[in-house]
């Protein structure tokens, strides 16, 4: 057997391999923030780090995470937390692991924010099916005019949100509901944005995911239905009752179902100035539409 110490770099490398062959996407990132967490320190702190050797005990809770990855756990749930629009999030098994994608949905809100609704105060917003909490949050964290409304139908999930808005300072602007969509609000609720990243896989989607994703997070989270279509068309439905004329609705959605969900939206007697925009990969990744 070698006789080479497990320094940092060579534990670094080993474990890239080993999560390479065990199908990781990100096998490099992946070891760096496992191992980063288990000798608690940055993932940048390994840079300056590659010829030590970590403590025993720091080897050991190692060993211990990357045979979880392996088994395909997620890491975001191994740390118990990801970053998202430059924030931390805690996450557990109860809420989806916020991806970058949806950033694109925050950058969009904002720029309302900024430009449509700059004399608005406060900016009512709601973020329908909040999960962790990370559009809710990083829109009240950024647009200090925001009061927020983040709703889900999950308790579990909607207790990682108040936490997370707790550890952000923003608890006293965002109002956290348990329910469906916007049914459980009150009549006289209304809104300048309402945004979402609803569940918009459909079923047979669902069975060609990895199984990092389809044993570790709440299906809930994810599948709308036969079609992915079906929670994106509810909520269209309900969002024209709850916006100010000249409000906007933002939906988050795989460009897969994205020209159906722009017909939904542009036979939708509410709505006015539909329209899809595209990520930075080029992927049409959001419904924006307008209140009459
Ligand atoms: C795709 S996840 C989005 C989570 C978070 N907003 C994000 O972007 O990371 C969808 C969320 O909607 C919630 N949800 C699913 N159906 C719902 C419904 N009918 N009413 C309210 N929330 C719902 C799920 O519990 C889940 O937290």
């Amino acid at each position: 057997m070698s006789q080479e110490p497990w320094t940092v770099l060579r534990l670094l490398e080993w474990t890239t391999d080993f999560f390479r062959k065990h199908g990781s996407d990100s096998p490099r990132l992946d070891a760096e923030v496992l191992l980063a967490h288990a000798r608690e320190c940055s993932r940048m702190e390994l840079y300056t780090a590659f010829n030590e050797e970590p403590a025993e005990p720091q080897r050991v809770a190692f060993r211990e995470l990357v045979r979880r990855r392996g088994e395909g756990v997620p890491v975001a749930q191994l740390v118990g937390f990801k970053e998202f629009y430059s924030l931390k999030f805690r996450v557990d098994e109860h809420v989806l692991i916020p991806r970058p994608e949806t950033e694109h949905l925050v950058v969009e809100a904002l720029d309302l924010c900024k430009s449509d609704f700059a004399g608005t105060d406060p900016i009512r917003i709601a973020d329908v099916g909040t999960g962790s909490g990370a559009i809710a949050v990083a829109l009240a964290k950024h647009a200090d005019k925001a009061k927020l409304t983040a709703i889900d139908i999950s308790e579990p999930a909607l207790e990682i949100a108040r936490w997370n808005a707790t550890h952000h300072e923003v608890d006293d602007r965002i109002e956290f509901v348990q329910g469906d969509l916007l049914d459980a609000l009150d009549d006289q609720a209304a809104f300048e944005l309402i945004c979402s990243n609803p569940p918009y896989v459909s079923e047979d989607e669902y069975e060609e995911l990895s199984e990092s994703v389809r044993l570790y997070e709440p299906v809930e989270a994810l599948v709308s239905g036969p079609t992915g279509t079906e929670t994106i068309q509810r909520l269209i439905d309900q969002a024209s009752g709850r916006l100010v004329s000249g409000g906007a609705l933002l939906i988050e959605l795989s460009p897969m179902i994205a020209t159906r969900c722009l017909e939904m939206l542009q036979s939708s007697d509410g709505f006015t100035d539909a329209r899809l925009v595209k990520d930075l990969a080029g992927h049409q990744r959001l419904l924006v539409g307008r209140r009459r």
